[in-house]
C-alpha cells in the first residue's frame, strides 16, 4: 500500500526520495510487452475550475508519445472524459489509445440502446431543473452520462446539490452513480476503469502494466493490478495503489523516468 505522505517539493526531483518506486519502474521497463496507462484530470492535467481549460503538462504528453513509439509498448489514457474531449485537450491520438467515459468508450463507437438514450434524455431534463436550485452548480453532458459539477458552488450548496442528486435521479433504475472531485456522475452505461484496463491488458497481451490515477474512480483500475504491475496514486487520499506521488509534475516525472528506462531496455534487445 502507498504511504499516506506526499513526496515532491518544488524544484526537487520528485522521484529522488522514492527508491521503491524507481526500482519498480526499472523492473517494469524490462518486461517484453508493456502497457502504460494513465488517468487525465489530476494526473496529466492539474485540477482547475473550468474543465474546458484543464490543459496537460506538455512534458507528460511528450513522454507518453515517446513511450508509444517504442517497440512492444502500448500507451492508453483511461479517463472519465468523453473521448472527443480528451483527444482535443491532450492533443493525443493513435498510436496512443484514448478510452473515455470511465471505459464506456473503450471501442471506437459508443452506441446507446434506445432505452439508454431515452434514460439519458430524462436525466438531462431532471438534472437541469435540479442544478438550477443550487447556485454555482452546473451540468456537463457526455456521450453516456451527465455530470453535476459543484466546484464553483459554495461548499454547503455543493454538498446539498450532491445529496439531492443521490436521493433523486441518482437512485433511478438503470442509472450508474459515480462520485469524483466535486462531481457526481450519472451514467446510463455501466463501465469502470478496472474492466477497461483488464480488457486492454488482454487485447495487448501485456506482461505488466503501469497505471497512474488520482480520484476515487481510479481505484477500480488499481484494484485489477497484480504483482508485476505498478500503480501510482497521485495526491492525497486512501488508495489501493502500491506507490504515491504528490502531484501532476511528479506524475510526469514517473513517465519520464519510465521512458528513459524503457528506451534503454528495448535498445538492449536488438
Ligand atoms: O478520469 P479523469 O480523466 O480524471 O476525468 C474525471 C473527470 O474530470 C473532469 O472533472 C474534474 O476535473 C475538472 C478540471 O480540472 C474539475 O473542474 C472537476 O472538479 C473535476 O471533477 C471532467 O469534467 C469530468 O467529466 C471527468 O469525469
Amino acid at each position: 500500500m502507498a504511504s499516506p505522505e506526499s513526496t515532491s517539493a518544488a524544484g526537487a526531483d520528485p522521484l529522488a526520495s522514492e527508491p521503491a518506486l524507481r526500482g519498480a519502474l526499472d523492473q517494469l521497463a524490462k518486461v517484453h510487452r508493456l502497457l502504460v496507462t494513465s488517468d487525465y484530470d489530476g494526473v496529466l492535467a492539474p485540477i482547475v475550475t473550468d474543465p474546458a481549460r484543464a490543459f496537460p503538462l506538455p512534458a507528460g504528453i511528450d513522454a507518453l508519445r515517446s513511450l508509444a513509439g517504442l517497440p512492444s509498448t502500448t500507451v492508453a489514457l483511461l479517463s472519465g472524459r468523453a473521448r472527443a474531449d480528451l483527444a482535443k485537450l491532450a492533443e493525443l491520438g493513435p498510436p496512443v489509445r484514448l478510452v473515455g467515459g470511465h471505459g464506456a468508450e473503450l471501442t471506437e463507437r459508443l452506441q446507446l440502446t434506445d432505452e439508454q438514450a431515452a434514460l439519458r434524455e430524462r436525466l438531462a431534463t431532471a438534472l437541469a431543473e435540479l442544478v438550477a436550485d443550487y447556485p454555482g452548480a452546473w451540468l456537463e453532458a457526455k456521450p453516456a452520462s451527465l455530470v453535476v459539477h459543484t466546484r464553483t458552488a459554495a461548499p454547503e450548496v455543493g454538498a446539498a446539490a450532491r445529496a439531492a442528486v443521490h436521493a433523486g435521479p441518482g437512485s433511478w433504475p438503470g442509472v450508474a452513480l459515480g462520485t469524483g472531485k466535486e462531481v457526481v456522475e450519472l451514467s446510463v452505461v455501466s463501465a469502470n476503469k478496472g474492466t477497461a484496463l483488464a480488457a486492454l491488458r488482454t487485447e495487448t497481451g501485456a506482461d505488466a502494466v503501469l497505471f497512474l490515477g488520482d480520484d476515487v474512480t481510479d481505484e477500480n483500475a488499481f484494484a485489477v493490478l497484480g504483482d508485476a504491475d505498478v500503480g501510482v496514486k497521485v495526491g492525497p487520499g486512501e488508495t489501493r495503489a502500491g506507490h504515491r506521488v504528490a502531484d501532476p509534475p511528479a506524475a510526469v516525472a514517473v513517465l519520464e523516468f519510465l521512458r528513459e528506462q524503457r528506451s534503454g531496455a528495448v535498445a538492449g534487445r536488438s
